[in-house]
């Protein structure tokens, strides 16, 4: 089978692998649709996250979804036909943080495109069943990769407790603080404003019809959310740039008693933040981290058209034209761009 695998920073391989046969539990399925995600980016640029080191070839691609064509011996619920969204990251099912169903915190999660495990850029991907979520016939397998990015901000909201009548500020409009603001508006808020440094980015932001649009190079934060909120402040801010000054912004943003949610990595793992405003306006600050049980919701809210991902989509490339898709997934004002493969 084709997958396209990285072997250097900055270099795709194209290679011929052996296709994976699935285990009893497993379903293999002929991915037609992954998203590029900037940790990926992140991997072809600089060959590491963190701790996190590309030593060996590997496969990226994190956000996708394609068709089951075969199904392991104790497999019920899917069959092959079935178009499913693959959550990528399969913990251990057995510590403590599995079975308080907070999942996503299990020290031994392997995620998908995360080095050592290898992801789906590829045309087959052999995946446990119960990771595998069947799309309904108006769910297309684009809006099904992109699930993943989608959990990442219901799961956000959820760390927010964003409810009904809420003002919620998001900072940072690429691909999570616009699933960010998808999610909220779900979840009842009834404002939301959002900030960037790229006046693309809020022009499309406005056009999917946040609120307030912020250009923070331009205007004052904490002005402009005084206004919009007659001096009060936001209920929830849920920061999703990873910008330094953009994290130590969000208690300018929050309205006392509040609540702070730290979505975006920053590039520094300290960052300074004013301890005494936490405790003098008693704002609760989340941090949130992938998510857990969302993919179900995820699918419901495209199937019920309560949010949209697909708009987000700037451009399909294939598998062969990996180089230039990450070029162009690269450049400032692209929002996402998927690898989209053939009709296996
Ligand atoms: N906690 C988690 O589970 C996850 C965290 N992330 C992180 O979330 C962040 C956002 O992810 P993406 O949307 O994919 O990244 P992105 O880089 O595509 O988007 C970030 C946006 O922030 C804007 N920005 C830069 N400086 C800013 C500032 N000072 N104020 C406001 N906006 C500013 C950029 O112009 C860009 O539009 C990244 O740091 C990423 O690593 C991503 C996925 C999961
Ligand atoms: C941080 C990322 O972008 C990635 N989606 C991950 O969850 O590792």
């Amino acid at each position: 089978m084709r997958t396209a695998v990285l072997v250097e920073p900055t270099e795709f391989e194209l290679q011929d692998r052996e296709r994976p046969t699935p285990g009893p539990d497993d379903v293999l399925v002929a991915i037609r649709d992954v998203g590029i995600c900037g940790s990926d980016i992140h991997y072809y640029e600089h060959g590491r996250i963190g701790d996190y080191v590309v030593e060996e070839p590997l496969v990226l691609g994190h956000e996708s979804a394609g068709e089951v064509v075969e199904v392991g011996e104790n497999v019920s619920g899917l069959e092959a036909g079935d178009r499913v969204a693959l959550e990528p990251g399969v913990p251990c099912r057995r510590c403590g943080h599995c079975k308080r169903g907070e999942y996503h915190l299990c020290e031994s999660v392997e995620f998908m495109a995360t080095p050592p495990h290898d992801g789906a850029f590829a045309e087959y991907v052999s995946w446990p069943a119960d990771f595998a979520y069947r799309l309904p016939e108006t769910v297309s397998t684009v809006e099904g990769a992109l699930c993943e990015p989608l959990s990442v901000g219901l799961h956000a909201a959820q760390r927010g407790n964003v409810g009904t009548g809420d003002t919620v500020l998001v900072t940072g409009a690429g691909p999570i603080g616009l699933t960010v603001a998808e999610a909220v508006r779900a979840a009842g808020a009834t404002d939301v404003l959002i900030t960037d440094v790229v006046p693309e980015k809020l022009a499309f932001a406005r056009e999917r019809g946040v609120d307030r649009a912020i250009d923070v190079r331009e205007t004052d934060l904490a002005t402009a959310v005084d206004e919009y909120t007659d001096g009060v402040g936001a209920d929830v801010v849920v920061e999703a740039s990873g910008a330094e000054p953009s994290i130590r912004s969000t208690l300018e943003g929050v309205r006392r008693g509040g609540t702070v949610v730290l979505v975006g990595l920053s590039e520094e793992a300290e960052v300074p933040f004013d301890v005494l405003e936490v405790i003098d306006n008693e704002i609760d600050v989340h941090g949130s981290f992938r998510y857990a049980n969302t993919y179900p919701a995820a699918i419901d809210l495209l199937a019920d058209g309560v949010v949209d991902v697909e708009g987000m989509v700037d451009f399909r490339s294939s598998l062969e034209d990996v180089d230039d898709a990450f070029d162009r997934a690269m450049e400032p004002t692209v929002i996402k761009g998927m690898i989209s493969l053939d009709d296996a």
